[in-house]
């Protein structure tokens, strides 16, 4: 199997870094995300690169979503990267995280009040995704006296090769407006006092492995970029999203995995040659989130049983409460035993999680080495959509997570407690004691 670059073998053990994940897994207990920081600033150097090679004014936005750890967000800031934010709470981590307000975009295709009043205090830019989001946006600057730029989200309907619940510019997604009613939503955000059109987004799905979209869905929007600039818009960005896929399967067939080379010389002549035509230099702004971390990452989990019924289960003590992804599409996560990490596959088994459904399965039926109780199970591929997905199911806390770096490793989040999940919970008065 050919391993994530974050990842190395030496002396039978799995490494993260210059670090034993065996010896991690000891020393903080499982189970344990575990993320090499050093990975995630080369990937997003390489992603900068790759753009910049065809025009300057580039702008990363790390999709906060995937991992919204605010040290990771940290890590990227200090690289020069702003984020999309979804929510107030990806807002404050990015703050947090030292990310400045003008590379930020407040995304969402159902924002609250608050989400907008917020946006505007701070004077971040918003995608706005409807003309009521608008309207409502438009009362809240007359208030508050304050100005803001906009970019609405534009709905490019176009099938891309991936889990429908995540092919998110599809005709019939709830995110976005479609192509033909953008010009009258940028008419109508010319006519407010307070507010700028100056930017145009897009975002057509996640865990892409195909060029070929990403170059349409530019195509379409570059279209709908000439034609409102007509309209008087002066356009500073234009946002293509995220979505560029990892290679999850890594053994025999590995993913085609395409690399931001690959992506940039598909999508930035079309956006270059766009530009010239429609006599316009917006900024080309992109929102990786799986790209940026997704193969940074493992999570450690130790082999509390191993039953050999009809099959072979290998019972760990992590579950679809820490990596929902298997049990919700149906992903597929390499496994590899760390402490027997080039030892020879032996058996077929079910890696299996701790929680009360039948669903809880990391690995379905994996070519395994001889696993026994004890052992630790590293569960690839895990920085994206792992922790930020994970929850409390069963009443199990959280577990830490680790940030490695060459030879340091040291948390980056604790272990969430008892207490911490009971925090929020309120007797009623004909309940206290
Ligand atoms: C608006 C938006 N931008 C960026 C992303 C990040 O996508 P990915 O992690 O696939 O790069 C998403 C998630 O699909 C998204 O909804
Ligand atoms: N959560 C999804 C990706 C969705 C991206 C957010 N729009 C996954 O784990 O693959």
């Amino acid at each position: 199997m050919k391993l994530p670059e974050s990842l190395a073998i030496k002396s039978g053990h799995l490494y993260c870094g210059d670090v034993d994940t065996v010896w991690l897994a000891e020393k903080f207990g499982t189970p344990l995300y575990v993320t090499n920081e050093r990975h995630v600033i080369k990937n997003y150097r390489r992603f900068e690169a790759a753009l910049k090679k065809y025009v300057d004014n580039v702008q990363l936005l790390y999709a906060a979503k995937a991992n919204e750890n605010p040290v990771l967000i940290q890590t990227l800031a200090r690289e020069g990267a702003g984020a999309d934010v979804f929510s107030l709470g990806e807002l404050r981590a990015a703050l947090e995280g030292g990310m400045p307000t003008d590379k930020l975009l407040f995304n969402g295709s159902s924002k609250t009040q608050a989400d907008l009043r917020a946006a505007v205090e701070h004077g971040i830019r918003i995608s706005v995704d409807s003309v009521d989001e608008l309207h409502q946006l438009d009362a809240i600057t007359q208030e508050l006296k304050k100005p803001i730029k906009i970019g609405f989200r534009v709905n490019p309907e176009i099938n891309v090769p991936t889990h429908p619940k995540i092919a998110t510019g599809i005709k019939n997604s709830k995110f976005g407006i479609p192509a033909e009613m953008i010009l009258d939503a940028y008419k109508q955000a010319l006519a407010c006092k307070y507010i700028t059109p100056v930017g145009m987004h897009c975002h057509i799905g996640s865990q892409i492995l195909e060029i070929e979209p990403f170059a349409i869905a530019c195509g379409v929007i570059m279209k709908v970029a000439k034609e409102i600039t007509k309209l008087g818009v002066k356009l500073e960005f234009v946002d293509f999203g995220g979505g560029l896929g990892i290679p999850y399967h890594r053994g025999e067939n590995p993913d085609a995995a395409p690399t931001p080379e690959e992506y940039a010389a598909a999508v930035m002549p079309v956006f270059v040659a766009a530009c010239k035509e429609a006599g316009i230099s917006p900024a080309f702004w992109v929102e990786p989130g799986r790209w940026m971390v997704g193969e940074s990452t493992v999570l450690l989990t130790k082999v509390n049983s191993v039953k050999r019924v009809h099959k072979t289960f290998i019972n760990v003590d992590a579950g679809f409460n820490l990596l929902i992804r298997p049990a919700m599409y149906d992903s597929w996560h390499e496994v590899v035993v760390a402490n027997k990490a080039d030892a020879p596959a032996t058996i077929t088994a079910t890696v299996t999680g701790p929680i009360c459904e039948t669903g809880d399965i990391l690995a379905a039926d994996r070519n395994l080495p001889e696993t026994v109780t004890g052992d630790i199970v590293a569960v690839l591929d895990a920085g994206a959509y792992g922790y930020a997905m994970s929850s409390q199911y069963n009443s199990r806390p959280r577990c830490p997570e680790v940030l490695v770096n060459g030879d340091k490793a040291e948390l980056m989040r604790r272990a969430e407690t008892y207490e911490d999940m009971t925090a929020t919970v309120v007797y009623p008065s004909w309940h206290r004691k």
